[in-house]
């Protein structure tokens, strides 16, 4: 079998288009365009690629976006006064804090100061806790992006065996849940679970967000099943002093046995940033008193 190749940067790009064709009703309701602030402390090149990216996403959708750069030796009381400058701003609909923050700043005391109903990352406690009970979430953005790939793959979910491999509480664990909500019989594994090619072969989807490359082989992949790579991992190159990004699944091999998989990149990469103008819209709305955008 050679699988389907899940071309994430072209649904991600359909979804930004529908996303900017609703931007216009909402300014003709509200007299302002939807808003996003994102924060980024330090000089991290990799970050510094995605809040690039993420502002010229946004202004491409019609959105308002505000960048906040701010010295790697902020402190930490600096970075709380500014998202709470920005929960106090009503041009503010969504508040993104790009990780990973220097060491010296704890990352969940400013996730927590975040305003829920702005937290498009989905990342505070009351949207995870919102998401595990069924309730109105604002969801975290590559699970509800790999969720989107899927159900375009496959259609209806209900009873499939997901075997999300990782923990974590970004992607790890809302993938799990947002499973659970299509009916999924969920598996979580991790890097203590035993016997873990065994058990992703039950697995008629498997979600890989080690954070580990290529780790997950071909022999571990029930033959047809999909394969949702989550992983970027930046390795040595072919050429000496070049690199290249992989997935946390070894691809050639993986798409030899899967029905169907996510390459990296171009596969759930793209999809975060869509659903980050996705969630921005939504709080945008939600804030505003409207009812959440239709079909997206
Ligand atoms: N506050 C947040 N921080 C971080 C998040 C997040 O969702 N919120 N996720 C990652 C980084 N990230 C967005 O911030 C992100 C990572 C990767 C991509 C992407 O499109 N990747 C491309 C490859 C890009 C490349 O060449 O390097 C792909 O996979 O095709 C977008 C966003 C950690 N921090
Ligand atoms: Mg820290």
């Amino acid at each position: 079998m050679t699988a389907r190749i899940i071309d994430g940067k072209a649904f991600a790009a359909g979804l930004r288009a529908r996303l900017a064709a609703r931007v216009p009703s909402f300014v003709e309701k509200t007299g302002r365009a939807p808003g996003l602030a994102v924060v980024l402390v330090g000089e991290d090149p990799a970050s510094q690629v995605y809040v690039r990216s993420k502002h010229k996403a946004t202004v491409e959708a019609g959105m308002q976006s505000f960048e906040h750069r701010l010295p790697a030796e902020t402190s930490q009381q600096a970075l709380l006064d500014l998202v709470a400058a920005l929960n106090a701003d009503d041009s503010v609909d969504g508040i993104l804090v790009q990780l990973p923050l220097p060491p010296h700043i704890d990352d969940k005391a400013v996730l927590a100061a975040i305003d829920p109903a702005k937290d498009v990352d989905g990342f505070h406690v009351v949207n995870a806790g919102r998401l595990a009970v069924g309730e109105e979430a604002l969801v975290p953005c590559t699970p509800l992006g790999s969720l989107m790939l899927l159900q375009d793959a496959l259609g209806d979910l209900s009873g499939l065996h997901a075997v999300v491999i990782g923990r974590s509480n970004i992607v790890g664990k809302p993938m799990a849940q947002l499973l659970l909500q299509q009916s999924c019989t969920v598996t979580i594994a991790h890097s203590r679970t035993k016997d873990l090619p065994g058990i992703v072969r039950l697995a008629d989807i498997v979600v890989a967000a080690v954070g580990r490359a290529e780790m997950v082989r071909g022999d571990w992949i029930k033959p047809g099943a999909t394969v949702i790579d989550v992983g970027i991992n930046r390795v040595p190159g072919a050429e000496p002093g070049k690199t290249k990004l992989v997935g946390d699944c070894a691809y050639d091999e993986c798409a030899a046995v899967a029905g169907a998989i996510t390459p990296v990149p171009g596969g759930v990469g793209p999809m975060t940033i869509a659903c980050l103008l996705r969630n921005t819209l939504v709080a945008a709305h939600r804030r505003a008193g409207l009812s959440d955008p239709e079909g997206l």
